[in-house]
């Protein structure tokens, strides 16, 4: 099986497949992509192109970043020979089970037996597709995030035939393309579709109940916990505020909103054994000593410094007129 990935295929040259394509292409990899038909394709090469050049106009692509897409990325007429020989099939077709299968039992019928292939999939598990994969030892999930030119982080999900070497091989990959992967179990959303549903959800329901307005609620959202979470993830989060003092925060929430908001156990576990988070040298992520608590707090101060710079630097983003 080939463990060095030096060539691409991306089917479904749309939003996200058009975007992927651009990163292995700007990395220096030689990357095709394929769409329905040869006028589709070709129209999203041109596309890819235009953007390329927007971006490095912009200043959001290095300089030459254009030339070298326009040098690694090439359109081709049909699925089967787009993937017949290279050592990497990433598939970003519409978000259909159905529609997967059927691309990705073409595409396993005509790629090398030692092609790797991966679904952008947000939200289907590995086991709902395997069937269509031959060959399912070399199919796992590699979830892009929109925009994927510019947010790093990738979704893995092994399935159960899935090998340790080709998950290795697609870490290696992304490290070479400048992303950060994290592997994760094979449940519906995954990680971040679950966690981003989750926070929609709950303040679907603060609007609903008339606690706040949509607005209200993007702007807490916005210039409170959200500032941090560029930097920080939930754990690292709670770590630095205090485990017992979220413990007692869920306390709260339990008696008024019931168990799905009461105090998980892994956190009051973490408290009974003494594991109050950085203040105590002991959080959920790791055991601090002075000096690293001393480097996290100013870290911290400079990082939503530098955060409240970048957003006066940009000003407000653009929003649409409120709905009649
Ligand atoms: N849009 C997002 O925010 C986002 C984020 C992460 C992951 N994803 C996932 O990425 C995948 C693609 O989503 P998108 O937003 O790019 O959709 P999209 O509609 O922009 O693109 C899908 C593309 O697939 C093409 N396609 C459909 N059937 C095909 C076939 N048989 N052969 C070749 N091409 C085919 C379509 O013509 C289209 O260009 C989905 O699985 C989606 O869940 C989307």
């Amino acid at each position: 099986m080939s463990r060095t990935i030096e060539t691409v295929t991306v089917v479904g040259a749309g939003y996200m497949g058009g975007g992927i394509a651009q990163i292995f292409a700007n990395a220096g990899i030689r990357t095709t992509i394929v769409d329905t038909t040869p006028e589709a394709t070709q129209a999203g090469l041109e596309r890819l192109l235009r953007e390329a050049a927007e971006f490095e106009a912009d200043g959001l692509y290095e300089p030459g970043s254009t030339d070298r897409i326009r040098t690694n990325l090439t359109a081709a007429d049909s699925l089967e020979e787009a993937v017949a020989d290279v050592d990497l099939i990433e598939e970003a077709v519409f978000e259909r089970a159905d529609v997967k299968h059927d691309v990705l039992a073409r595409i396993s019928a005509a790629a090398r037996p030692d092609a790797i292939i991966g679904t952008n999939t947000s939200t289907i598990p590995v086991h709902v597709l395997v069937p269509a994969v031959q060959g399912p030892e070399r199919f796992l999930t590699v979830h892009f995030s929109n925009p994927a030119p510019f947010i790093p982080g990738v979704e893995l999900v092994a399935g159960e035939a899935t090998t340790a070497q080709v998950v290795d091989a697609i870490k290696a990959l992304l490290v070479r393309i400048g992303r950060e992967g994290a592997q994760v179990a094979d449940t519906p959303g995954m990680v971040l579709n679950r966690l981003q549903y989750a926070l929609l959800k709950e303040a679907t329901a603060v609007v609903e109940e008339g606690v706040a307005t949509v607005e209200d609620v993007d702007t807490i959202v916005r210039t409170t916990f959200g500032y941090r979470l560029g930097f920080f993830g939930p754990f690292a989060i709670a770590d630095q505020a205090g485990l017992d003092v979220y413990a007692n925060g869920y306390t709260t929430l339990g008696e008024a909103y019931g168990e799905r908001l009461g105090t998980p156990s892994l956190i009051s576990d973490a408290v009974a054994a003494g594991r109050h988070g950085a203040k105590n040298g002991k959080g959920l992520t790791g055991d601090f000593d002075e000096e690293t608590k001393a480097e996290l707090i100013a870290y911290r101060n400079r990082a939503y410094k530098r955060m409240g710079d970048l957003l006066s630097d940009l000003g407000p983003a653009p929003k649409g007129t409120p709905p009649a």
